[in-house]
């Protein structure tokens, strides 16, 4: 069974280092977002994530919510492994399927069929078994035999078709999402948004970060709101987004 635990977990960037004293300044006035401060080196740091604690277990659907800066996308590279925590604990069982930064570990000089059996075989999936699916995933890219040339010839919106199409090939045990599917490309946002969406009801563990209520209500069943990169609440999606709101009435977080 997947599962995903935090134990304290805080992550430091370090923004800027140096004399330039207007600069320090100017920075540490903006402030809107992360907590930023002096470290021990005397850099400005931002404390993009702190202290966050939390269980996730099979069936848990999580929508992150907050506003910007909050600290959504840093928790999702930190589940992801893009990120190690600068302070704190995590435990991830399960395979994990971030599909953001879909275009990296692309493998540019290789085939888009290569770059699929590539992805297959990352996550521990046997060649015969890709095989089989292969003429599903080819079909679903719709690019014919574009397939056979190197990544390096495709246009963006090309690159896209291969990336979000190999890394929903396998089905996910921990999906991790930024945003909803949104593509430029309208006729192949429908199929990748229904394609998500199945591949979702297959995952184990499912976060996603959105700012769009009617995506947070419809995938999820629990919600996780960050501020300035601490954990206000976690629980059911409607209880969490009814406090959300009403603490933005009183004009005290953007949406
Ligand atoms: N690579 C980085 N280097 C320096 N600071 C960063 C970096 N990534 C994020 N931050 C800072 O960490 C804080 C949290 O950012 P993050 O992107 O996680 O917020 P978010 O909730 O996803 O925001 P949004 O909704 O605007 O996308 C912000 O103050 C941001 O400026």
């Amino acid at each position: 069974m997947a599962s995903i635990h935090l134990n304290d977990v805080s992550v430091d960037f370090v923004l800027y280092q140096g004399s330039a004293r207007s600069l320090k300044k100017t920075l540490l006035r903006s402030s809107t977002s992360g907590t930023l401060k002096h470290d021990a080196h005397h850099r400005i740091t931002v404390k993009a994530l702190s202290g966050i604690s939390l269980k996730l277990e099979h069936g848990d659907r999580v929508g992150l919510i907050g506003g910007n800066g909050a600290g959504k996308t840093t928790l999702l590279r930190v589940l992801a492994g893009v990120y190690e925590p600068t302070g704190g604990r995590i435990r991830v069982d399960g395979r994990i399927t971030p599909l953001f930064d879909l275009g990296l570990g692309l493998d540019v000089d290789a085939s888009g069929y290569d770059n699929i059996r590539m992805r297959a075989a990352y996550f521990g999936i046997d060649s015969d078994e890709i095989e089989r699916k292969m003429e599903d995933i080819a079909a679903f890219t719709e690019l014919g035999d574009y397939l056979d040339l190197p990544v390096r010839t495709y246009s963006a919106g090309m690159t896209l078709r291969l990336a979000f199409a190999a890394a929903t090939a396998v089905d996910p045990e921990i999906l991790l999402m930024d945003e909803w599917i949104a593509v430029s490309d309208m006729q192949f946002l429908e199929k990748a948004q229904r394609r998500a969406e199945s591949f979702v009801q297959r995952s184990s563990i499912m976060v996603v970060a959105s700012h769009v209520e009617d995506v947070l209500k419809r995938l999820c069943n629990k919600a996780l709101w960050l501020d300035h990169g601490t954990v206000m609440r976690f629980g059911a999606v409607d209880d969490v987004l009814a406090e959300y709101h009403s603490q933005q009435a009183g004009g005290l977080t953007p949406w």
